[in-house]
């Protein structure tokens, strides 16, 4: 765990514990021994930590946190204790770091006396997404190197910084160039002795003047950017003790608000975030098609068909991350606004300083528009984002088939439509896939990947592969109308707007499901999307089902149906580009949303036209409603081997929706509620609106909930009555 050996007079300990060298008990007991040997040593003078592999350190190991006594637990050796022994060390201790040095990791490099880098190094305390602050002094020291403002904003946003950053700040002592270890034993033989100031904890926070300034503008930030997120205040009010009281009392505090923390329920939701986005990016079909034994083909040159606002922010993905683009679309004029859309985007992109100018240029020396299909036939994958429309795809695809060089990756952003039915349309069903973007496509992390009946293991492989090259959180899922995000999403806000029908307004659905922590409510998330868009893909369902809407409709197929999104629609109030839709705008395309009676008046007089009395509704049942609509549908992809785990929903969820990551996902707060009095309201429900199909209860759900006993998360699946697919 932690390997001991002596070149010359200097000690150097290996943190070793693959992939990333995560903190585990063993592994600081391991350094606890190793430093104390050292000290022991009299042939020693100094002492070098260094990581094995690819990190320095990645911190504390986060599977042993659910055990929270063993973080406290004052048995055993934790973080502080061998911190504790590091700073008091006679012999000078140098982190030699390269890879991530992040939560723990940086805590003990901060306890050594020197740090070293190799130039790609990171450093962070990235605790703060995962529902706690750094516990090992952390919050302490770091203020006490870079001073208040710095500490606080690399604390509280738990973004890393660069090496050459961390030598800026002070946090390093020297970047070095060449063999890590070699340059850290030089450097150490040049030490002798530790200064008093080489000890943190004897050091003042410097420039912490305008503290209190600092302090108050950065709660008011938290509050309004990370609404409902404890962990961030936590990590402001610990880093501000640093300053307000001396070391000793600072450490006290940190570990009260430490504690608050690691109990909280907001820690363990974060922490199955953590956990689930890895599980979902292992995707498994059989010992043959699986993550770990299908190769992917390299994607070196892509295409991207239709240069909407879908197909631009698909294309700058591409693009932003090495990957040559062929951009098509049908005839010039569309061509020209497309080109203008991803250099506004990109220069967005420079006015954040998230890239150069001259960057932007050379991502731009690699993108070819052409309104000639002919041009991809080369490419190694194509991802149309055309108009959501079957037969279209199905034309567009069987023509790629004739142009395309047998091995191309045909995707399709479809949001809905069945991956089958497009991949019949060509010759290589096995090359077909679903490549389910977010809007706005280079911004969200979510990529929805759809395989088929005949999509081959190598397809999968290519796309899972390609959305981490470009920056995205992969899942994979089987097709279906609508997979797992819109078919969750769906019920999700079919049911809201079964509340506004009985008596709520939008806006009023909107502030609860705000407090609950989405980041927007579901009718501004509409007016975002285009009233349009819903209505339209409402009709076409409708007419595939052979029924005819009209606004007065109240049951399709003995199903319940709200049609005053349709009323909406007729109004010619199509969401936010029109200035108006569930909400009123400042302007076409504005973003601020204000209550409009006009729309109000289309609601009263709908429940009126139908006879409708309208009722208070509490928050709790809007709450219910929505979630356990959703949470059933969930239950019911796994049963019908859309999804595979639970984690693969929670991550769609997260990434797609912007549900609160502290709250896990759909599933895991489903786990936290507790599946029997989920699956009880669920029967409640379904009493009360029994034309309503999706609060049958899922027989997935009844199983569990009528196990009679606590089934963890990550056993649902052995209660799926039709398995279709394994987890691994
Ligand atoms: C009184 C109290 C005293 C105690 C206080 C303790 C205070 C300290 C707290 C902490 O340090 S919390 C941990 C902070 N660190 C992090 O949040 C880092 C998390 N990890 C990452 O950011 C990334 O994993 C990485 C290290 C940058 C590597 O990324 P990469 O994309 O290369 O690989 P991944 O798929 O993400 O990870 C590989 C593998 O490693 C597992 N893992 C990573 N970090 C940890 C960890 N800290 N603990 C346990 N496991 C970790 C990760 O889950 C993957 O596992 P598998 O999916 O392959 O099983």
């Amino acid at each position: 765990m932690a390997e001991y050996k002596e070149i010359d007079s200097v000690a150097v300990i290996e943190l070793k514990n693959p992939p990333a060298n995560a903190l585990s008990k063993a592994l600081v007991t391991g350094l606890n021994n190793g430093v104390k040997r050292a000290i022991d040593n009299p042939r020693i003078k100094s002492i070098v930590l260094i990581g094995n592999g690819q990190h320095f350190s990645a911190g504390a190991d986060i599977t042993e946190f659910p055990r929270v006594a063993d973080v406290t637990s004052k048995q055993g050796v934790s973080l502080l204790t061998v911190g504790d022994v590091i700073e008091s060390c006679n012999k000078p201790v140098v982190s030699a770091i390269h890879g991530v040095c992040f939560g723990g990791g940086l805590e003990i490099a901060l306890f050594s006396h020197y740090r070293l880098a190799v130039q790609s190094a990171k450093l962070g305390f990235p605790e703060v997404s995962l529902g706690i602050l750094p516990g090992a002094n952390g919050t302490q020291r770091l203020p006490r190197v870079v001073g208040f403002e710095v500490a606080m904003d690399m604390i509280v946003s738990g973004k890393p910084v660069s090496a050459p950053q961390a030598l800026q700040y002070g946090i390093l002592d020297k970047i070095v160039d060449g063999d890590l270890l070699t340059a850290a034993v030089q450097f150490a033989k040049t030490l002798n002795t530790v200064p008093h100031d080489r000890r943190l904890k004897n050091v003042p926070v410097p420039n912490s003047e305008n503290a209190n300034k600092h302090f108050e503008e950065k709660l008011a930030k938290i509050k309004q950017k990370q609404r409902g997120y404890i962990a961030p205040i936590n990590c402001l009010k610990a880093v501000k003790a640093s300053v307000d009281l001396p070391y000793s009392e600072g450490v006290t505090k940190e570990f009260q608000l430490f504690m608050e923390l690691m109990s909280s329920a907001q820690a363990r939701g974060q922490q199955y975030s953590f956990f689930s986005e890895r599980a979902a990016t292992k995707w498994y079909l059989s010992a043959s098609k699986n993550y770990k034994v299908s190769k992917d083909i390299p994607v070196k040159t892509a295409g991207v068909i239709g240069a909407g606002t879908m197909g631009s922010g698909i294309a700058v993905s591409l693009l932003t991350s090495g990957i040559p683009v062929i951009l098509v679309e049908q005839d010039s004029k569309n061509l020209e606004r497309g080109i203008e859309l991803i250099k506004s985007i990109l220069q967005g992109g420079v006015k954040l300083k998230r890239m150069t100018q001259s960057q932007m240029n050379q991502i731009l020396q690699i993108l070819q528009p052409t309104t000639k299909i002919e041009d991809l036939q080369s490419v190694d994958l194509i991802i149309e984002a055309v108009f959501e429309n079957l037969k279209l795809k199905q034309e567009l695809f069987s023509k790629l088939d004739k142009i395309c060089k047998r091995d191309t990756v045909l995707c399709s952003n479809t949001s809905t439509l069945d991956i089958d039915k497009i991949a019949k349309s060509t010759s290589r069903p096995e090359k077909v896939v679903g490549t389910h973007f977010f809007a706005p496509a280079h911004i969200m992390p979510l990529l929805e990947n759809v395989y088929g009946n005949h999509t081959s293991a190598e397809t999968i492989a290519t796309v899972m592969k390609l959305s981490k090259k470009i920056r995205k959180i992969p899942v994979l899922v089987k097709t279906c109308h609508g997979f797992v995000a819109n078919r969750t999403f769906f019920e999700y806000s079919q049911e809201l707007r079964f509340v506004v029908e009985e008596g709520l307004l939008p806006n009023e659905v909107d502030d609860i499901l705000e407090d609950f922590g989405m980041p927007m409510g579901v009718f501004k998330v509409n007016d975002l999307s285009g009233i349009d868009v819903g209505w339209r893909i409402r009709q076409e369902q409708a007419i595939a089902n052979g029924f005819n809407l009209t606004t007065n409709t109240r049951y399709i197929n003995g199903e319940r149906y709200c049609a005053i999104a349709d009323k909406i629609f007729q109004a010619g109030r199509y969401g936010r580009k029109t200035g108006k839709g569930w909400y009123q705008y400042d302007k076409p395309g504005g973003r601020v949303a204000m209550v409009d009676p006009n729309v109000n008046n289309i609601i009263l007089n709908h429940c009126k036209e139908l006879g409708l009395t309208r009722r208070k509704i509490s928050t709790q049942e809007v709450i219910e409603r929505c979630m356990f609509a959703a949470i059933n549908e969930g239950f019911r992809c796994l049963e019908d081997g859309i999804a595979s785990k639970p984690e693969e929903i929670d991550t769609i969820w997260l990434h797609g929706f912007g549900f609160p990551r502290y709250r896990g996902g759909p599933m895991f707060y489903a786990s936290q509620v507790g599946l029997r009095k989920v699956y009880e309201r669920i029967k409640y429900y379904q009493k009360h609106f029994p034309e309503t199909s999706h609060w049958i209860a899922s027989e997935m759900l009844q199983r569990i909930a009528e196990s009679g006993r606590n089934v963890p998360i990550s056993e649902w699946t052995k209660f799926n009555p039709t398995p279709t697919s394994s987890r691994l």
